[in-house]
């Protein structure tokens, strides 16, 4: 999903310093998934998008040795926030507000152009270790909205998961709320085509932070004749991560062994498992499936979910891709960029479900479409790995 910027910086995730695996992989280069007949047109199609993430990764790269501050966010130099809140969403993972130290009228646009062009993100620095990594702001929705004071002093929300061994996301899980921290951006993870009326966002984990960005700022588009509409595919590990969250349109699978997970074979069991976390309707939701349920309700019958969980041994299936497929198919949608499949979580997620991302030349590109999604040849579909 990343445009290049992060990209190239992989290896500069550190500023200056250590270069260290990262959970998600980053570019911005589409793949078609057509047919070899309509490959050249579809590559022409997805020109643009590639385009903008060339453009946005040579800024990236150019920005990285750039290190004082400003009050307005910018992808030049670093922007001191102070963190507001941190309020945890399970065990593993929190949503954090933080507001700029000095608010600036000018958050609001460079958000709102950011909002309107698509999947962005945010790079916060961790000071000791002086490396970066990057996270993805939260759109503000009916569920759980920031004050109308919060929006105009241009706080941003983040979900984002701790992981124990993780350097910049156990920094932000330890600091004190009241302390301050620096972030740089926004970078233009994926452009949303104008054209684009349908996307099919499949996740893993904390990659439904994009997932809610796309739908933000896909359902938020104005003079459009068509009602643009967003199926989301949301796996996790455990109920805790989605607790709340019930399925709009899966139906009972059956389950599987727990070794085949996101890569193994698809050899069923005998037994079938309910909808995937139908147990946890009666507890509190989650602050992301509210989040998810408020956009439903705001935009009704354009947005549709379904949940998998690693816990029920639910996952997505191609039968799931292919259903969620035909769905979109049957709208009007015959332009060209109008059908959009965009993958965003962990690297062997993404890898499974559209092949990995590749190195060269010192810049993470898509790499060529494989996995399951290449399987299963869906033509007509732009695929984005986040
Ligand atoms: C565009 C984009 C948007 C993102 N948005 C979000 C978001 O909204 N929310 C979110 O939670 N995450 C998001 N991420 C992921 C985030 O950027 C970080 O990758 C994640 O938080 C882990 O970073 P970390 O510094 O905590 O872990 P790292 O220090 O990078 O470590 C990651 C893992 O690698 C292991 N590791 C580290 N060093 C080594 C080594 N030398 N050898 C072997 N293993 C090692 C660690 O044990 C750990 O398990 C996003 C990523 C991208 C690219």
């Amino acid at each position: 999903m990343n445009n290049l910027s992060s990209l190239c910086c992989r290896s500069s995730q550190g500023l200056g310093a250590v270069a260290r695996p990262v959970r998600y992989a980053s570019t911005s280069t589409p793949t078609p998934t057509s047919s070899p007949k309509s490959s050249r047109s579809n590559s022409r199609r997805w020109l643009s998008i590639v385009f903008v993430g060339a453009t946005a990764a040579g800024a990236g790269a150019y920005i990285r040795s750039q290190n004082t501050s400003s009050a307005t966010l910018n992808p030049e130099t670093f922007t001191k926030y102070n963190l507001v809140s941190r309020e945890p969403v399970s065990a593993t993972s929190s949503l954090f507000t933080l507001r700029p130290r000095n608010p600036s009228d000018s958050n609001y646009d460079v958000y709102e152009e950011a909002w309107q062009t698509g999947v962005w993100s945010v790079m916060f620095k961790q000071p000791q270790l002086q490396i970066g990594r990057d996270y993805t702001p939260l759109p503000t929705t009916a569920a759980t909205s920031l004050s109308v004071d919060d929006e105009n002093e241009g706080c941003l929300r983040f979900f984002i998961r701790k992981d124990p061994f993780g350097e910049v996301s156990r920094y932000l899980h330890n600091i004190d709320v009241g302390a301050d921290v620096e972030m740089r951006g926004p970078k233009i993870e994926c452009a949303i085509p104008k054209e684009t009326e349908n996307i099919l966002f499949i996740a893993g984990g904390t990659g439904i932070a994009p997932a809610l960005q796309a739908a933000y700022s896909l359902l938020n588009r104005k003079h459009t004749k068509h009602r643009q509409k967003i199926h989301i595919l949301w796996a996790n590990r455990l109920k805790d991560d989605c607790a709340g969250g019930h399925s709009d349109s899966l139906k009972p699978q059956p389950r599987r062994g727990w070794f085949s997970g996101w890569f193994g074979s698809s050899k069923s069991l005998d037994t079938t498992s309910e909808n995937a976390v139908d147990g946890v309707r009666t507890e509190d939701s989650s602050i992301i499936v509210r989040e998810l349920e408020a956009l439903k309700s705001q935009y009704p019958g354009q947005v549709t979910v379904d949940y998998y969980l690693d816990e029920e041994n639910t996952f997505i299936r191609k039968e799931d891709i292919r259903g969620a497929i035909a769905t979109a198919s049957t709208n009007d949608s015959r332009k060209s960029k109008s059908k959009l499949i965009l993958v965003s979580g962990p690297e062997g997620f993404i890898s499974y479900m559209a092949g990995p991302k590749l190195w060269a030349q010192g810049q993470e590109l898509q790499g060529p479409l494989k996995g399951v999604i290449k399987e299963l040849d869906l033509k007509d579909w732009g695929v984005w790995k986040l």
